[in-house]
């Protein structure tokens, strides 16, 4: 991870002036969408690139140390030794970018990746995720054990009831304890967009969020009906951008919940290369959050390397 984001004073000022122009949204999302993909071995370049940033992500009411330990295996291993060597990155150490587990389940994660000598980290969703509806203690309290069990990355989420009640101080004041609780522990806040109502409290809770110390603002848990989209997702580095250039702290971003093919995963990247620029391709500030999109990019990396397309069950699944 890059630098941390330290946060700054809450700016309610610059909060409360906030206006998106929804049609200008719109449109550089459909621009965006519309721009050529790269192909052949650029296209390849581009999926390993994409894989290094994924957060290889199980949140399952019967997640086990069992399928825990399969999904650490295939984040130090996610795509077949022979076809890596056939593009000669065998030896370039291609991870997923972290394994992402409910906090029960962080002891097994560790505990497998350590077995197998990687320091790949280990994050957890925290803070009653998804609806973050339970008491402020116990919230802090997961985070800490989180963080106890040896969680390195803590992605939390906001309180939507704050959020949509123009509560933006006390929603500042939560991100901040909730980035004392994570410690060392880098913090990613997730906005939970589809239930935000407006691209404007998109844009109010990023700067908040980031004011009070998020090191990564995640659009959503993958559990509300809308997740990640690219019009918000315009918002969201919008507003990354402008934090930056107010002061010059570069935050993180993290789309998660919904994508689940090869080619969305290169239009994310292309969303940032043209947004932030190249120096935010890199796992340090982006992530995509994702429990099924490696199986489509392992098959499109087959196809690259031999020509011929896998069927699912060819290829070894998280
Ligand atoms: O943070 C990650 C998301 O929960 C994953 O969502 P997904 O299962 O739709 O890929």
């Amino acid at each position: 991870m890059s630098a941390r984001n330290p946060g700054t004073q809450l700016d309610l000022e610059w909060v409360s002036k906030v206006k998106v122009n929804t049609q200008a949204v719109l449109r550089r999302a459909q621009y965006i969408q519309g721009l050529k993909l790269p192909k052949k071995q650029w296209q390849a370049a581009w999926l390993l690139k994409a894989i290094t940033c994924i957060d290889l992500t199980t949140l399952a009411g019967d997640d086990t140390p069992s399928n825990v330990h399969r999904l650490c295996m295939k984040a130090i291993q996610p795509v077949q030794y022979e076809h890596l060597k056939k593009m000669d990155m065998h030896d370039k150490g291609v991870t997923t970018g972290a394994v992402c587990v409910y906090p029960s389940r962080v002891a097994d994660a560790v505990k497998s990746l350590k077995a197998a000598n990687s320091n790949l980290p280990v994050a957890s969703v925290a803070t009653g995720f998804p609806a973050g509806q339970t008491p402020l203690e116990t919230r802090l309290t997961e985070v800490r054990m989180a963080v106890a069990d040896g969680a390195t990355e803590i992605d939390i989420v906001i309180n939507r009831t704050l959020a949509l009640t123009g509560q933006w101080e006390a929603m500042y004041d939560e991100i901040c304890q909730f980035r004392e609780a994570c410690g060392d522990a880098h913090m990613k806040t997730i906005l939970a967009i589809g239930e935000l109502g407006t691209f404007a409290n998109v844009y109010k809770a990023s700067l908040v969020a980031m004011m009070a110390g998020s090191d990564f603002i995640k659009t959503s848990t993958g559990k509300e009906s809308v997740n990640a989209t690219y019009p918000v997702a315009i918002v969201m580095v919008r507003a990354i951008r402008d934090y930056f250039l107010r002061t010059g702290h570069k935050v993180g971003f993290k789309p998660a919940g919904g994508i689940r093919t090869a080619k969305e995963s290169l239009v994310w990247l292309l969303l940032i290369k043209e947004e932030l620029g190249n120096d935010w391709l890199t796992p340090h500030l982006f992530r995509l959050g994702a429990s099924s999109l490696l199986a489509d990019i392992e098959r499109q990396i087959y196809h690259h390397v031999t020509g011929q397309y896998a069927a699912y069950h060819e290829l070894p699944m998280a």
